[in-house]
C-alpha cells in the first residue's frame, strides 16, 4: 500500500522504481576520503539524476560529518532527507527538525529499550519519520510502533565503528522477522557492495536498501545499478 498513510520519507521510497536512498559521506569509518573532491551539492545532483528517492547525510563525526553539512545537501534537495548520527537525546531531533531534514536514524543497537520507545515517540511528535537500525532479533522484536517506522537491517558492525567486515547474510536471514513487524518500509543497510547484491536483498522482499560507499566510490552513478535493481523488488510484501 502507497498511500497518503505514510510518511513523506517512507511514501517516497515505496513508489520508487530505484529504491536505493543514497548517502552523502564524506569519510569512510577508516578516514579514506568518499566525495573524490565533489561538494556535497554536486553528490546530491549526482543522486538526483540517478533517481534517488531520497538523500541520507552521516552529521556523525566518525564519518566526517556535521551540521553544515546537513543544511547543504537540505537547500540542495527538495527529496526527503534522513539524517544519521547518534540521536540520543529529545533536544537533537528537535535540531533535526528545525534543519529541515525528514527522517532521524535511531540506533537499537547504542539505546536502552525504554530510550528507543521514548526517542521514536518523540521523532513522531515532531513528524519525523524514525529509521531505526536494528542487528539482531530481540532488537527487531522491541521496536516500537514498527507501523510507523523503517526499519533497517544494519549489515555491520556500529559497535566497532562499522570498520569490520560487513555481513549481507544477517538481511537474508533476519528479512521475515522485519516483516512481519508490520514495517511498511524493510531495508538493508551497509555494506552492499555490487549491483547484483542489491538485487538480491530485493529479491528477499527488502523495500528499500540505503547505500553509501558502494556509489560514492565506484560505478554506481553511471547508470548500471539503475538498471539492475528496477523491478528487482520480491512480492514477499
Ligand atoms: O557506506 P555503506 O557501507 O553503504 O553504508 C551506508 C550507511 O548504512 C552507513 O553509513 C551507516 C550505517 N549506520 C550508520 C550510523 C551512523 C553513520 C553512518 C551509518
Amino acid at each position: 500500500m502507497v498511500g497518503s498513510a505514510h510518511s513523506p520519507f517512507i511514501a517516497a521510497v515505496l513508489r520508487s522504481e530505484t529504491p536505493l536512498i543514497m548517502e552523502v559521506k564524506r569519510r569512510s569509518a577508516t578516514g579514506a576520503d568518499l566525495t573524490g573532491g565533489r561538494s556535497p551539492s554536486e553528490l546530491v545532483r549526482l543522486f538526483e539524476a540517478a533517481d534517488a528517492p531520497c538523500i541520507s547525510v552521516v552529521s556523525g563525526r566518525w564519518f566526517g560529518g556535521d551540521a553544515a553539512l546537513v543544511d547543504e545537501v537540505v537547500r540542495t534537495t527538495s527529496r526527503p532527507v534522513l539524517q544519521k548520527d547518534f540521536f540520543m537525546r529529545r533536544e537533537q531531533l528537535v535540531a533535526a527538525h528545525r534543519a529541515g531534514v525528514s527522517a532521524v536514524l535511531l540506533t537499537a543497537q547504542l539505546l536502552h529499550r525504554d530510550s528507543l520507545k521514548a526517542l521514536v515517540n518523540h521523532a513522531l511528535d515532531l513528524g519525523l519519520t524514525p529509521f531505526v537500525e536494528v542487528v539482531t532479533l530481540q532488537e527487531i522484536h522491541d521496536v516500537p510502533r514498527a507501523e510507523s517506522c523503517v526499519i533497517a537491517v544494519n549489515n555491520r558492525d556500529i559497535r566497532n565503528k562499522e570498520q569490520g567486515p560487513s555481513n549481507l547474510d544477517r538481511s537474508h536471514d533476519l528479512f521475515g522477522a522485519v516483516r512481519d513487524t508490520g514495517t511498511p518500509l524493510p531495508v538493508s543497510a551497509s555494506g552492499i557492495d555490487s549491483a547484483e547484491a542489491a538485487a538480491a536483498l530485493l529479491a528477499v522482499g527488502y523495500r528499500g536498501l540505503l547505500v553509501g560507499t558502494a556509489l560514492l566510490a565506484g560505478e554506481g552513478l553511471h547508470g548500471r545499478w539503475g538498471s539492475a535493481v528496477t523491478g528487482a523488488r520480491g512480492n514477499a510484501s
